[in-house]
């Protein structure tokens, strides 16, 4: 309670600006740098009274790409992307707030793809860029994150979003988050049968806004959308892949191209005399899936939210707008697959991964969690105009930390 009155104070001096009726606003910046992208979150709280927690009232989003692990071999150009970010929150926190304004960045699984070495090089120069700014720098702000973390605070987030983290009647959702380089599942589990039959390391205790939540959650590192790709290639973990072709029935027979992933250049391209289609196709991605996850019964008939490649492969293949979002079952991700891999040349201007991650996507979901052709998914961007990232999760586990808020 004391910290809770301090930390008014400190936000809110009754005989100080009483004209302004922003004072008790405060900010938080949390940087997102994973595998594909880093972006920058400023969100912006309201304490409108002193006993209950601070409204979230918005959000300053912002992204750059290649992701920090593309500079691999140079960390200070890696930072410098951080450090245009940053110089935005300079315009969008009042300078008055700049000193109380705590700023984090936690790396995800493209930095844990990283040799040691590298991701420290990378973490040491974005942590001089932080040392520089006027920010509040609180202990540990520049790390990767646990896995284990991503998944439980995007669920946080999630369900503070769709109101289920207050009142009594708590009816939480679990989440589905598909990154470039690894893949999340979490959730409340309802049942004891589902305690009983997972293994300790998929169970993680949370506290947060006074409650204790246990919930099941498991980052699959290498099973992201990008990852996924080369694994299906067969040139995941390759030593060396100098201009080696990789081949696949879920790629455009006539294909011949490079990618560049995680500072590596891959050539790919289709299987020119042999087959191609989803059937070939899923057969593949198959071999990339098939018992390598844990398939928890309880949440065969759950309905979830997905994000991130799920949201923006359902995007471009029209199963839902882009600014609306919706609701699909399983199964609509393999017709759609079925759809793309059978007609690869009318789908040509597309991505020619579309194929081959819309399979990955269905057998992901399928043979990978074991969900059903007739799950529903709730496929999600924004709610209340709010990105549904693990970022604002981690702003509030920030801020409770650090005192700010309980
Ligand atoms: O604020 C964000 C951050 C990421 N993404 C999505 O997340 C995916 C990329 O994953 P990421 O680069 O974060 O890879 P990870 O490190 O999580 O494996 C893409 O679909 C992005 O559109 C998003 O929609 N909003
Ligand atoms: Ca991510």
């Amino acid at each position: 309670h004391s910290n809770r009155e301090m930390w008014f104070q400190n936000f809110l001096p009754p005989n100080m600006c009483p004209i302004n009726a922003k004072a008790n606003t405060f900010y938080g910046i949390m940087f997102d740098a994973g595998s594909t992208g880093t972006r920058i979150h400023i969100y912006t709280f309201v304490q409108k009274n002193p006993e209950k927690l601070p409204e979230l009232e918005g959000e300053i989003f912002e992204s750059v790409k290649p992701g920090l692990s593309a500079y691999a071999d140079q960390p200070e150009k890696g930072a410098e992307t951080v450090k245009r970010l940053l110089d935005m929150a300079i315009d969008a926190v009042p300078p008055h707030l700049w000193k109380k304004t705590p700023v984090v960045l936690k790396a995800t699984a493209g930095l844990r793809l990283l040799s040691e070495e590298k991701a420290q090089a990378l973490l040491l120069e974005v942590k001089e860029v932080f040392e520089e700014s006027p920010f509040l720098v609180p202990e540990d702000s520049v790390s990767i994150m646990d896995g284990s973390y991503e998944g439980i605070l995007a669920w946080i987030t999630v369900n503070f979003l769709t109101g289920q983290l207050s009142g009594q009647n708590q009816h939480t959702v679990g989440t589905l988050d598909l990154g470039g380089a690894s893949t999340q599942i979490t959730f409340l589990p309802r049942f004891e049968e589902t305690l009983k039959e997972t293994p300790g390391d998929f169970l993680t205790s949370f506290e947060m806004f006074n409650s204790t939540y246990k919930l099941y959650t498991h980052s699959y590192l290498g099973f992201g959308l990008k990852a996924a790709r080369l694994a299906t290639l067969g040139a995941l973990n390759m030593e060396a892949v100098d201009g080696q072709m990789f081949r696949s029935s879920c790629l455009p027979k006539q294909l011949e191209a490079e990618w560049h992933f995680g500072g590596v250049t891959y050539r790919y391209g289709g299987n020119k005399e042999g087959e191609t289609g989803f059937k070939p196709c899923y057969l593949e991605v198959l071999k990339v899936v098939k018992g390598k996850l844990h398939q928890p019964d309880e949440i065969r008939g759950s309905s979830f939210y997905a994000f991130s490649y799920y949201y923006d492969r359902a995007v471009d293949t029209n199963l839902i707008d882009y600014e609306q979002g919706g609701v699909l079952e399983v199964k609509d991700f393999e017709r759609k697959a079925k759809e793309v891999c059978d007609n690869m040349q009318r789908y040509n201007s597309a991505s020619p991964f579309l194929c081959m991650d819309l399979a990955y996507i269905t057998a992901l979901l399928k043979e990978g969690f074991g969900f059903r052709d007739n799950t529903l998914l709730q496929l999600t961007k924004k709610v209340n105009n709010i990105e549904t990232s693990w970022t604002l999760g981690a702003t509030f586990h920030l801020l409770q930390s650090l005192g700010m808020t309980y």
